[in-house]
């Protein structure tokens, strides 16, 4: 199917007053794979933190995931939120438990009960990142690139028709952050979940080409229009 899961018309992004992307047209498309490129500054994470309402979409109009962020009520954005993962670049897991309890906090705060339930979507998704075996270990005792596929498959608990990730390799050395942009790869290709993913990483982008959307004097063009 070739129905979008995210679009923004004449969309302005502000930080607090400060307007940090004007005009930006753009639509992805359910199962598409994109980067979004753009110098320190230029709004990548603006861009994204809009698209999951973590700031308001104040001017034009935006649908993410079939909810209208033009139109957002507050008590509507956990259901927004429900179908996108997101994947931040210093990982963000609780430091204070196991990967296990990691997990779980998550679930139970989409309204989880069910303890097997549980269990089988936690299992499912540490299979998804290939980490099957680390359930009792703290965040500390894992590198950075375990770290980061444990805050993938925590992304993937709700079933995500969308990924934003915001610089997922930004603090992993060269190596790891070509395993962890093939799983999102390997996820886009086996799930048809979409992917925009912001990055600095120009040799992974050059590696693994794909629509590219870059940001730029405080404007959104689309790399593949001027090709
Ligand atoms: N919490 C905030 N409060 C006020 N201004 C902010 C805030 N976060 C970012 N900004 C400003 O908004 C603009 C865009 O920043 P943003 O973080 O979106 O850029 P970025 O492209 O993601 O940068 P980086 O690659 O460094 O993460 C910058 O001018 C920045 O200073």
């Amino acid at each position: 199917m070739n129905r979008s899961v995210i679009s923004l018309q004449n969309a302005f992004i502000y930080q607090r007053e400060q307007l940090v992307l004007s005009d930006v047209n753009f639509s992805i498309k359910n199962g598409e794979f994109v980067y979004l490129i753009g110098r320190t500054g230029s709004g990548k994470s603006s861009l994204l933190q809009t698209l999951y309402a973590d700031l308001w979409l104040e001017k034009g109009t935006g649908i993410v995931g079939g909810f209208e962020l033009h139109a957002l009520k507050r008590s509507q954005i956990p259901y927004l939120r429900r179908n996108i993962g997101i994947v931040f670049q210093d990982f963000q897991l609780l430091s204070d438990r196991n990967i296990d309890k990691n997990l779980r906090f998550y679930l139970k705060a989409m309204g989880l009960t069910d303890k097997n339930e549980m269990n089988e979507r936690i299992l499912e998704v540490l299979n998804l990142v290939n980490l099957p075996h680390i359930l009792e270990k703290m965040p500390h005792q894992l590198s950075g690139g375990e770290q980061q596929r444990v805050g993938i498959a925590r992304a993937l608990l709700n079933k995500p028709d969308i990924i934003l990730a915001d610089e997922p390799t930004g603090n992993l050395d060269p190596e790891m952050s070509v395993d962890i942009l093939k799983l999102f790869l390997d996820i886009n290709k086996k799930s048809n979940t979409a992917v925009l993913m912001a990055t600095h990483d120009f040799e992974l982008i050059e590696r693994y080409p794909h629509r590219t959307l870059y940001c730029d004097k405080g404007q959104l063009r689309d790399l593949s229009d001027s090709l």
